[in-house]
């Protein structure tokens, strides 16, 4: 696993992509080697000319993920341009998003004990990301991921805001974003806006 303190150089050819892990609205995610350290990592490829957020935007998701320092919140050890695409480079987590472990594995849900701890996890994610100013607004189970020793992590922060956001970006707290199925009532009610309680009642409904 990435150490935080190493140097994950910015140069596209110190990585080599394996397979495709992942896939969301503007990104695809692989399992790749760092071959300078021969060590597994997720690389993120976000197609720039199919975000719908303008550079501002994931330049901030990519600042954010770097100045990320809590064991349940993925960090970004770097990130850079490519071609149309930013690669961020990430922890790799092997067992994947908590939705497709229960896609694969767990149909009818997890067990009682494993929902407690995923939430636990989860909630000291959110509430480190309060502590800093951050609002997630995507909470849910494809971002809530897992790794080969049961670690989890949040992740994606496409959608996030900063309550300390002023202008524009404080209009854009007010906006919809997310994933439909996951928001809370307030989210879906446009022009009301929201603020960190809308995690908490995101979290407690689901
Ligand atoms: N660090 C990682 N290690 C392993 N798998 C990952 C990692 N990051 C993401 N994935 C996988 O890739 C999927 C998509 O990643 P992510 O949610 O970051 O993409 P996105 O395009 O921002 O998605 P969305 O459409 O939800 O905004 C995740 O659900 C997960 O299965």
């Amino acid at each position: 696993m990435g150490d935080g303190q190493k140097n994950y150089t910015s140069n596209p050819k110190d990585y080599k992509l394996l397979e495709e892990v992942g896939y969301g609205a503007s990104a695809t995610v692989y399992r790749a080697i760092h071959l300078p350290y021969n060590e597994v990592v997720a690389v993120k490829c976000l197609d720039l000319d199919r975000c719908g957020s303008n550079l501002d935007d994931i330049r901030r998701e990519a600042q954010i993920l770097s100045l990320i320092d809590h064991p349940n919140v993925i960090r970004a050890f770097c990130s850079f341009v490519v071609d149309c695409n930013l690669w961020v480079v990430m922890p790799f987590m092997a067992e994947g998003s908590c939705l497709h472990l229960m896609k694969i594995a767990y149909p009818d849900g997890f067990e009682e004990s494993a929902i407690g701890s995923i939430l636990k996890e989860t909630l000291n994610a959110l509430e480190y990301l309060h502590r800093h100013g951050h609002i997630h607004r995507d909470v849910k189970a494809g971002n809530i991921l897992v790794d080969s020793t049961g670690e989890v992590k949040l992740a994606d922060f496409g959608v996030s805001a900063s309550m300390f956001d002023r202008g524009d970006r404080q209009r854009s707290r007010n906006t919809f974003v997310g994933t439909p199925c996951w928001m809370a009532p307030e989210v879906l009610q446009p022009g009301t806006g929201y603020d960190f309680k809308w995690h908490w009642r995101g979290e407690g409904e689901k």
